[in-house]
């Protein structure tokens, strides 16, 4: 039996799973609200946060560090890689806690496991957000300097794909989804035989979600960045962290917005407008696919509101049987793919070793 650790910081929980072998024996989810978060302004700032909530866990149910064979971390933000289980070490320590393009929470995951694992137990990473397998027609901007980047649940989306193709009894290879995965980013993705050829960047581009603006218009943007209101810090806050509903509604929690919405018309309105940008970006990606979807899937944390579903499936539901799979399986995905290499059946890629990298 292998005792493996997971661990999963996104933008507005941290995640903690132990698995034995298949067995999920705990899952933990710590929610931090926007004070929480606001008290550490900078990614590294949270270092220690979300390490303690994460030992914290653990010595509530009694585990030790040490007791684990492996540590399995949710995967950055590293260059354009193939999709795979890879090993960490202290190139990719130093490529997270300095070179990432993007500072979001995920990058912490790798850093906290290697930091808990002391080099005695091994961590891996397993589709970290830069799997990029995008077609090439996807990776144009409209300016040269700028190439649309892969930044996406990638981890979950292929997850939820596998488990949806099994309750179609077909092999996930032979089919073509879009997956809106609705957390506190947002990613929507075309799947075609298995490989995610385009997505939204969660970051940059795509719907606004609970903390993220999505895509801006580009005139705007550039009249705010030399208006001399903002520093760059302020603006790139502005548009990931204090974006989307936080910027409307003053909340990341998607249950506190719909609250609102039951009484105040604006908050109404810009719940509706996060789903019509949802099921704006879904119909984008069916024209990817030619139109050619098998299933329409709905994951992440947001899609446990029937309310919210069912205003984004007012929008798509004509083009492909839409799926709902609330939540997200990346614990399952994280955990399984530390097994896999534990096992033997699959040998852990190398970061940063040329055939693994997208050119
Ligand atoms: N049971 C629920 N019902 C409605 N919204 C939820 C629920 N659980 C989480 N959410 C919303 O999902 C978003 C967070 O997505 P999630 O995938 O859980 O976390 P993260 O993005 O931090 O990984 C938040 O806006 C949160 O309010
Ligand atoms: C950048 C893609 C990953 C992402 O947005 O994760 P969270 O929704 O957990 O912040």
């Amino acid at each position: 039996m292998y005792r493996i650790l997971v661990i999963n910081p996104g933008s507005t929980s941290t995640k903690i799973a132990v698995y034995e072998d298949e067995k999920c024996k705990l899952l933990e989810k710590v929610e931090h609200s926007l004070s929480d978060l606001e008290k550490h302004p900078n990614l590294m700032d949270q270092l220690n946060f979300r390490r303690e909530n994460i030992l914290m866990i653990l010595k509530k149910h009694g585990f030790k560090v040490e007791d684990f064979d492996a540590i399995a971390a949710r995967g950055g933000i590293l260059p354009p890689l193939k999709s795979g289980t890879y090993i960490v070490d202290n190139r990719m320590i130093h490529y997270l806690k300095y070179d990432s393009p993007v500072s979001h929470v995920s990058n912490l995951a790798a850093i906290i496991g290697y930091e808990l694992g002391q080099g005695k137990i091994p961590v891996y990473v397993t589709d970290p957000i830069s799997v990029d397998e995008m077609v090439d027609e996807a990776r144009f901007s409209g300016v040269p300097e700028i190439e649309r980047k892969s930044f996406s649940h990638a981890l979950n989306i292929k997850a939820v794909c596998r488990k949806v193709a099994l309750e179609l009894n077909a092999d996930y290879e032979d089919l073509n989804f879009v997956v809106a995965h609705l957390g506190g980013g947002i990613s929507v993705a075309a799947i075609r035989k298995g490989k995610i050829i385009d997505v939204n960047n969660a970051n940059d581009e795509g719907p606004f979600s609970p903390e993220r603006t999505g895509e801006l218009p580009v005139g705007d943007v550039v009249r705010m960045c030399f208006s001399g209101k903002y520093t760059k810090q302020e603006l790139k806050k502005k548009f990931v962290g204090k974006g989307g509903l936080v910027a409307y509604l003053g909340t990341n929690d998607l249950r506190e917005a719909l609250q609102l919405a039951k009484t105040d018309e604006k908050a109404n309105v810009v719940v509706q407008a996060m789903a019509y940008q949802v099921g704006k970006e879904i119909g984008g990606m069916c024209a990817v696919l030619c139109g050619k979807v098998n299933a329409i899937v709905l994951t992440g944390g947001m899609a446990h509101s029937n309310e919210f579903v069912e205003m984004i499936k007012s929008y798509v539901y004509r083009f492909a049987p839409v799926f709902v799979v609330p939540g997200e399986f990346e614990m399952e995905a994280l955990a399984f793919g530390a097994l896999r290499v534990l096992r033997g059946y699959e040998q852990a890629k190398e970061w940063g070793v040329v055939d693994e990298q997208v050119s």
